[in-house]
């Protein structure tokens, strides 16, 4: 089988699918996906089909080898990106082949049903409660919320005081009946986080995501030594080699690669055995559409230390489009108690409404983030 031609659309709300298509007429489809920047990506992977088309696409550890260390330089949010949507893609390509999910080709189940949680709240908290009793009713007990809007370098206790208490929010309305990840978003500076982490404390949420930004890790094992918080980080890095030196520091209780940023398949499988002998929980960052989930799925049924798995239903930045709106079997990626089954189709298990994607794609939304600045008119962290 070859590999011919490589095509992507860039669609609403912010994503990126890419469609492999071989000399045999089977085709894969990946996600390769950095939100804000889809145009670089898209020509990265225009780049790397340069060297794809007419190669076997079953030799998916080859061709990833070759993406990864053939062209000189290598790693980086860009170009792990569009190597994880082509890997998602080649993937998807072997399952189909050989008539099999992909969980099977990494050898087999390890549960049966997968936890999910939801984002609540939106990029400045508000409306937390409401949303969470909303999402309930469906179901949903975990969920994940931003701890704080600009956050300073140096912020007063009042600031501290106004992102505790839409916790304290939470804990008064819904006590134990819910569990949240609180994402501090890399907004939070690393002498704020240990303040802060201190002060939420007692209200016991399931961890605390990006306490500092990915460039300032070496903070992660002193923040971890001063809370009982256990602490979450990984969608900002992007290889095993970022992710071996966070394990070999220690600190972070939960890795979250994202499958469409960290090379995809291949290199989050092995992230995930990575931390599994570091005693670290797996927890696949997926603010992004169906087949970046399919992905994530793929790796969950098979890592024992899996624990929790992002989906974008309802996020807040899905904007003119929502999680399933091009995908067909629908019914596959039904969430039921807060979990969701293995997906049961051949390959990723995501069967794309190529129709819908090419309508959408032609006038797709060029989404980036807002650029945040504090009071003094200085750039924040969104
Ligand atoms: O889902 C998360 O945990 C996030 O922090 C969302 C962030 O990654 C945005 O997707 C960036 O545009
Ligand atoms: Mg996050």
């Amino acid at each position: 089988m070859k590999i011919t031609r490589l095509t992507t659309y860039r669609v609403a709300p912010r994503w990126m699918f890419l469609k492999v298509e071989t000399d045999e007429g089977i085709t894969g489809w990946g996600e390769p996906v950095l939100e804000g920047r889809a145009r670089t990506v898209e020509a990265a992977v225009q780049e790397f089909a340069e060297t794809l088309i007419g190669q076997d696409p079953m030799r998916i550890n080859d061709l990833w080898q070759t993406m990864y260390r053939g062209h000189f330089y290598r790693g980086g949010a860009i170009l792990m990106s569009a190597i994880a949507g082509i890997d998602q893609a080649l993937w998807d390509i072997k399952g189909k082949a050989l008539g099999v999910p992909v969980y099977q080709l990494l050898g087999g189940l390890v549960r049966d049903k997968m936890k999910v949680y939801s984002w609540v709240g939106g990029d400045r908290p508000a409306d937390i409660v409401a949303d969470m009793q909303r999402l309930m009713e469906g179901g949903f007990d975990t969920f994940k919320l931003n701890g704080t809007e600009e956050f300073g370098l140096l912020d007063t206790p009042r600031a501290i005081d106004t992102a505790v208490a839409k916790i304290a929010g939470v804990h008064d309305a819904l006590g134990t009946q819910v569990s949240f990840g609180i994402d501090f978003h890399g907004r939070v500076s690393a002498p704020m986080a240990k303040p802060l982490l201190k002060a939420l404390e007692p209200f016991r949420p399931l961890f605390v995501e990006e306490p500092v930004l990915a460039e300032q890790a070496e903070h992660y094992a002193r923040l971890a030594a001063s809370t009982s918080i256990p602490l979450a980080a990984g969608e900002r890095m992007y290889s095993r080699f970022e992710f071996k030196r966070v394990l070999e520091a220690g600190g972070i209780a939960i890795v979250q690669p994202d499958l469409s940023h960290a090379g995809g398949i291949t290199e989050c499988h092995k992230i995930a055995s990575m931390a599994e002998a570091y005693d670290v929980a797996f927890a696949p960052h997926c603010p992004l559409g169906p087949v970046a989930l399919a992905a994530c799925l793929q790796v969950d049924f098979v890592s024992h230390n899996a624990v929790l798995q992002e989906q974008s239903m309802g996020i807040h930045y899905n904007k003119g489009a929502e999680l399933l709106d091009y995908v067909i079997n629908k019914e596959d990626f039904r969430i039921a108690n807060g979990y969701i089954h293995a997906l049961p189709k051949p390959g990723l298990g995501v069967e794309v409404d190529e129709e819908r994607v090419i309508r959408a794609a032609k006038n797709a939304p060029d989404w980036h983030n807002p650029i945040w600045r504090h009071k003094d008119g200085s750039v924040a962290e969104w």
